[in-house]
């Protein structure tokens, strides 16, 4: 292997209670907010079809004015509470915030820069409403930082100059001050999302990385941060040059999923994803796909299957309103989680042969198998291959538990199991299966 002084520090997952509990998450609520909700992918009443919190980087937007636009940020429906009220009948465990995203600008009042919530018309802090508002609902909250920093003037994508050198010193020393005291001020924030690490510039900075990470988890013990963060010593990121995980989990699944248990190299990972094709922060004219909420429940429950975490996006408009095709998705994927969360929280990977019928998920604490049946055999017959010895003896209908299953065995350690109408339940159907030894 090749000797790192930046690579990964730890072998295999971590196993204390703050992992444990982010490992037992299943869904996550992502919330992507800032100025770039009030042009709204529009300018000047041009359409912009890209990202719509990237709407600064499109050619025919003129920077000055996006930069002028926290002069308009005056979010008067902004109701935290009711953000997490919503996030609590989604069903969401945890809730990833931005406090800044590449444009620069802070939703927080940062010693370390003007260009932040104080200096606009609203005036007021959102980030420390909004941990108090999700501490509140027992959703746990991490906060989301991009190193990537288009308002600050040290900021470099790559270094090629002396003068960048130098401009680049400045800005570690602004972006570990902007760490450092986004951990002072919200000290129950569990972790810390990373992006905009993919620049050049940053994939040098191993050693300052390496330094800062460690000083973020001496200021918060447990603190959870993931794969997207540090660069190992030659600018690799997620996996170092020996193909051992950066970080407590991995963060490559952004708008993908893996495909098989394989694709997670057996790590903790989560997958973030997008409602529409590809717009985190708020589009006023959503075009192309939009997922419906059995697709994002597929999406969680094939996450769980295969021990990640289901982080579903919202991007709310620039008064601070949450769009209504958002609240009708909470509310449909929060209906089916009401019945059916059993088979997410605190459940993964069960080494099962994967059935065209769906997903299966175990709960780690009970072993109890969940089969989530997306796929309704015409024949009615779920096939079941169980390793041997297992006993299907308590099978039963988890929306309906009276109803049990008595699964037919039609050859040595391979079952039917024969679905019984149930009541015209919206979404996949769950049956349980309690192995009796
Ligand atoms: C979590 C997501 N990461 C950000 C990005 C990106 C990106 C950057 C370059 C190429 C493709 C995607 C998006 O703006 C959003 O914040």
């Amino acid at each position: 292997s090749i000797a790192l002084e930046h690579g990964s520090h730890r072998l295999g997952k971590r196993t204390d209670e703050m992992m444990q509990t982010w490992r037992n998450y299943g869904l996550g609520q992502f919330i992507h907010w800032g100025l770039y909700a009030i042009p709204g992918g529009h300018w000047e009443g041009k359409y912009y079809g890209g990202a719509a919190e990237w709407i600064r980087s499109w050619k025919d937007m003129p920077n000055e004015a996006y930069d002028e636009l926290y002069k308009e940020f005056d979010p008067q429906n902004f109701d935290p509470r009711a953000w997490a009220k919503q996030a609590k009948s989604l069903g969401a465990k945890y809730m990833i915030i931005t406090t800044k995203h590449h444009d620069g600008f802070c939703l927080w009042p940062s010693e370390y820069t003007d260009y932040d919530v104080t200096n606009s018309p609203y005036g007021k802090d959102i980030i420390g409403p909004l941990v108090e508002a999700y501490d509140a609902e027992g959703i746990d909250v991490y906060l989301y930082f991009s190193v990537m920093d288009w308002n600050h003037l040290g900021y470099r994508s790559k270094l090629e100059t002396e003068e960048d050198r130098e401009a680049y010193e400045g800005f570690k020393e602004f972006t570990r001050n902007q760490l450092l005291e986004l951990l002072d001020l919200y000290p129950t924030t569990k972790g810390l999302w990373f992006d905009g690490t993919w620049d050049a510039a940053w994939k040098e900075q191993a050693a300052f990385a390496d330094k800062l990470e460690t000083e973020m988890r001496e200021k918060i013990p447990g603190l959870i941060i993931g794969s997207r963060f540090r660069p190992d010593d030659y600018g690799n990121r997620h996996f170092d040059s020996n193909g051992d995980l950066m970080g407590d989990y991995e963060q490559g699944w952004e708008r993908k999923l893996p495909e098989t248990f394989e694709d997670t190299k057996g790590n903790d990972w989560d997958c973030v994803m997008t409602v529409p094709e590809n717009q985190w922060g708020y589009h006023s004219d959503w075009r192309g796909h939009v997922k419906t909420s059995f697709e994002l429940i597929e999406m969680l429950v094939k996450s769980v299957s295969l021990n990640g975490n289901f982080v579903m996006n919202f991007g709310p408009d620039g008064q601070g309103s949450i769009r209504e095709e958002e609240t009708k998705l909470a509310a449909e994927i929060g209906d089916w989680m009401d019945v059916n969360h059993e088979a997410i929280y605190g459940c993964g990977y069960l080494d099962w042969k994967k059935q065209d019928w769906g997903y299966y998920t175990k709960n780690r604490e009970t072993g109890k198998v969940y089969m989530v049946v997306f796929n309704r055999p015409l024949n009615g017959a779920l096939r079941v291959k169980t390793p041997s010895k297992i006993g299907l003896e308590k099978v039963y209908s988890l929306k309906e538990p009276s109803v049990t299953y008595e699964p037919e065995e039609v050859h040595k350690d391979e079952y039917f199991i024969h679905l019984k109408e149930s009541k015209t339940s919206k979404g996949p159907v769950v049956i349980v299966i309690e192995p009796t030894k």
